[in-house]
């Protein structure tokens, strides 16, 4: 895929900021409330979900204060584009899941489709509990499972398309230091 650096240039000028970094950081610090409250015991098995769980991960991991082991995996259906095709896994867990508890921790739950795969594919392998991690949850109707909700969400976002902390636009700004929706999308 080929892009022009300045229409790259010109989304990120003429994007809405929905959430600043401050905002972000402080939603971020709750879960880690949240989460230290929840997982301090179960001796937790940490999946960062590349490439869009990096920053969150990262700045969640630092605000938790009990062990856990940290490993990533990464399944995409996006594909540097503005809408989601199949799930493609590029990076399987390579650790063994039986009788853990994992946490999942990716940038968005949008249509559902990738942390449901993620979910059932830790349940297939033993895991004892799934627990899932989003900064951010879309809302509109066209989830995957209605039913199925993350267990800590940082916020809600309007039906746009985001960048920023960690999601990317055609490849780009995932560098973007908050959350911005792109114009028209
Ligand atoms: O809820 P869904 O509609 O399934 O979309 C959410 C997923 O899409 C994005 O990943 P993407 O496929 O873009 O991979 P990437 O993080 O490597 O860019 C995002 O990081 C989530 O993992
Ligand atoms: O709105 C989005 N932005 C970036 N990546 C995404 N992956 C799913 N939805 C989005």
């Amino acid at each position: 895929m080929s892009v022009e650096l300045a229409h790259i240039r010109q989304v990120m000028a003429e994007a809405d900021c929905l959430y600043t970094a401050d905002q972000l950081d402080a939603a971020i610090a709750r879960l880690a409330g949240e989460i230290n409250r929840d997982l301090a015991e179960r001796n937790p098995l940490v999946f960062c979900v590349m490439n869009g769980g990096l920053i969150f991960a990262g700045k969640l991991l630092a605000l938790l204060d009990f062990p856990l082991e940290l490993s990533y995996l990464h399944a995409t259906r996006y594909r540097g584009e503005t809408s989601g095709g199949e799930l493609f896994w590029k990076a399987k867990p390579e650790m063994s899941l039986i009788d853990r508890d994992v946490l999942i921790v990716d940038d968005i739950f949008d249509e559902g489709h990738t942390l449901a795969a993620i979910v059932d594919y830790c349940k297939h392998a033993g895991a004892r509990a799934v627990h899932t991690a989003v900064l951010i949850d879309k809302e509109h109707d066209r989830k995957a499972r209605p039913e199925m909700d993350a267990n800590y969400v940082g916020l809600p976002c309007v039906d746009r398309y985001i960048f920023g902390y960690g999601m990317d636009y055609k490849g780009y700004w995932r560098n973007a230091p908050g959350i911005y929706a792109v114009k028209g999308m």
